[in-house]
């Protein structure tokens, strides 16, 4: 690991997974096979790692499990392979958060990098009609914030140096697949050049659109610090990622969100 995550985990590589150490809990991976979200890819037939991530949701250390359950918040952590998928680089399969019951509606996810290289890729909606799209690359120490509804991946973009984050996510989350898969993935592919740089190749499922590439944005009305791990930003400040649980604490931020 190449950033200090706050949390004692140690990364295991085959398989990719977690080892919770002495003072944190944290769940077996489940685990997502290139079979599973091979209609969200370019060439769904493409060849590729057998696992191409592993998550563990609801991962954080033992004396902060009672309070996370009562602001209903859950910290989670991805881990990707090493390699590609066909021309494309090692990335989830992208999904729009469900409406949580608890605040009856869908929620942001807070990100941070851990290692490798990663590109959040969002757009506003999964509909014909994508809405503005973005790809903001990041590296470890980085914080991404999606927002609620926008449909969204997360994309390895170094082939030879696996990503790993940990985000801050609602505690009653749920994944819609439906819509992107229905459009045959997001609105724009990443693709790996001859140097393994990405270009961007439009999903003609979708009505056009421009693709905004750009750094993460510092988040100030949101209170997160830069070069503090987010969950030990959390464990000095309890209260920081209610948003995350309940969006209308930050509901002027949405409208017109530049992540
Ligand atoms: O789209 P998939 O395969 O369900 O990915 C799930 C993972 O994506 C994330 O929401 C990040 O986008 C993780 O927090 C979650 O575990």
């Amino acid at each position: 690991m190449n950033y200090e995550s706050g949390l004692n985990i140690k990364l295991t590589d085959d398989p990719i997974g977690f080892e919770y150490l002495e003072d944190l809990f944290g769940p077996e991976v489940e685990n997502r096979k290139l079979d599973d979200i091979r209609q969200s890819l370019k060439n769904p037939d493409c060849n590729g790692p057998d696992v191409v991530y592993s998550i563990a949701m609801d991962v954080g250390k033992k004396i902060h499990l009672k309070d996370l359950k009562k602001r209903n918040l859950l910290f989670g952590i991805v881990r990707f392979a090493a390699g590609r998928l066909g021309d494309e680089p090692v990335r989830s399969q992208g999904h729009i958060h469900a409406l949580s019951a608890s605040c009856n509606m869908s929620t942001p996810e807070v990100y941070e990098i851990w290692s490798g290289e990663a590109i959040i890729y969002m757009q506003e909606t999964a509909l014909d009609d994508p809405g503005r799209c973005f790809a903001v690359k990041c590296k470890p120490g980085e914080v991404v914030i999606v927002p609620p509804g926008w449909a969204h991946s997360t994309i390895s973009s170094n082939p030879a140096n696996p990503l790993t984050f940990g985000a801050w996510c609602v505690r009653d989350y749920g994944f819609e697949y439906n819509a992107v898969r229905e459009h045959n993935g997001l609105a724009f592919f990443p693709i790996l050049d001859k140097k393994n740089n990405i270009i961007w190749q439009k999903n003609d499922c979708y009505q056009n659109s421009n693709l905004i590439i750009k750094s993460p944005n510092k988040y100030k009305a949101f209170a997160i610090k830069e070069n503090i791990p987010i969950y030990t930003q959390y464990e000095k400040n309890n209260d920081l990622f209610m948003f995350v649980a309940d969006p209308t604490l930050k509901k002027d931020e949405w409208n017109d969100f530049i992540p």
